[in-house]
């Protein structure tokens, strides 16, 4: 269980997030959705450590995020930024491979070789296993980041707009496998996604952001309302129903 409680961040004097307590049982995606400046990423990161905490506490499992070593805390939680810096010059499978990193001493094993391979096969990576990083497209790289996180076999995963870069496709797919790993592997995904069907359609639970504060929080039929959706993103939206699932008319 990850626990946010009170949690406030300021950078200079602006405040970035204000108050937020959040619980996120084990299992299921959570989307974590807002309008561009919300604090999404500020949130992630201080879930995640990659940003230390100013106000309020954040536990993984109990373990105080503030206070617990990385390396402890990267075999529960894995992350992945919004903009991560890699090196070009890594193959997949050595990118991959850095998702084992904090279950050992540097060399892989034959089991975390497997893993990787599990990785690469669950994220349609097989075919570029072998490529440098700089010879991928966006959508392929991003594939290949998200097999990293995948590859470090966390209860918690977190992932800072994941779709970047996706086509349709490949979007769908990505979301699919996140649902996949919640429902079989009883795996915890907060994801953070500006398609808000995708959110509406694979997440279990909906969390809006919103000038640094929780602006909405429930099931995706209590977020998906056209009131609530004008009160987050600004602007008048329709909902229709299609075969029971809430689809959000937002693009004209
Ligand atoms: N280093 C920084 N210096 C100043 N302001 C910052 C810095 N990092 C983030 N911010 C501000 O904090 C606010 C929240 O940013 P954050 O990246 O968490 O939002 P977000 O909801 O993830 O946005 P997006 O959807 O655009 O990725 C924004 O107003 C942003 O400009």
């Amino acid at each position: 269980m990850i626990v946010v409680s009170n949690v406030s961040h300021r950078i200079g004097r602006a405040p970035i997030l204000t108050d937020i307590s959040l619980t996120l049982e084990k299992g299921g995606v959570t989307a974590l959705i807002g309008p561009n400046g919300a604090g999404k990423s500020t949130l992630l990161s201080l879930i995640a450590r990659l940003t230390p905490l100013q106000a309020g506490t954040i536990t993984v499992d109990g373990l105080a995020v503030a206070t617990t070593p990385g390396r402890t805390l990267a075999r529960r939680l894995a992350v992945l930024p919004q903009d991560s810096a890699i090196d070009a010059r890594l193959t997949v499978t050595e990118l991959v491979g850095f998702g084992r990193f904090p279950h050992g001493a540097g060399r892989l094993t034959d089991a975390d070789r497997a893993i990787v391979a599990a990785s690469l096969q669950r994220f349609d990576l097989g075919d570029l296993a072998g490529r440098f990083i700089d010879t991928l497209s966006g959508g392929q790289r991003q594939r290949a980041l998200v097999a990293m996180a995948h590859a470090q076999a966390t209860d918690y995963l977190l992932l800072d707009e994941p779709l970047n870069n996706l086509d349709m496709q490949h979007a769908r797919a990505l979301m699919r496998t996140l649902r996949e790993l919640a429902d079989t592997e009883r795996r915890t995904v907060l994801v953070v996604l500006h398609d808000i069907n995708h959110a509406m359609a694979h997440a279990d639970r909906v969390v809006a952001l919103k000038d640094g504060r929780i602006a909405a929080d429930g099931p995706p039929a209590a977020v998906a309302v056209p009131d609530v959706l004008e009160r987050i993103f600004g602007y008048a939206m329709r909902v229709v129903d299609v075969d029971g699932d809430p689809v959000v008319l937002h693009h004209r």
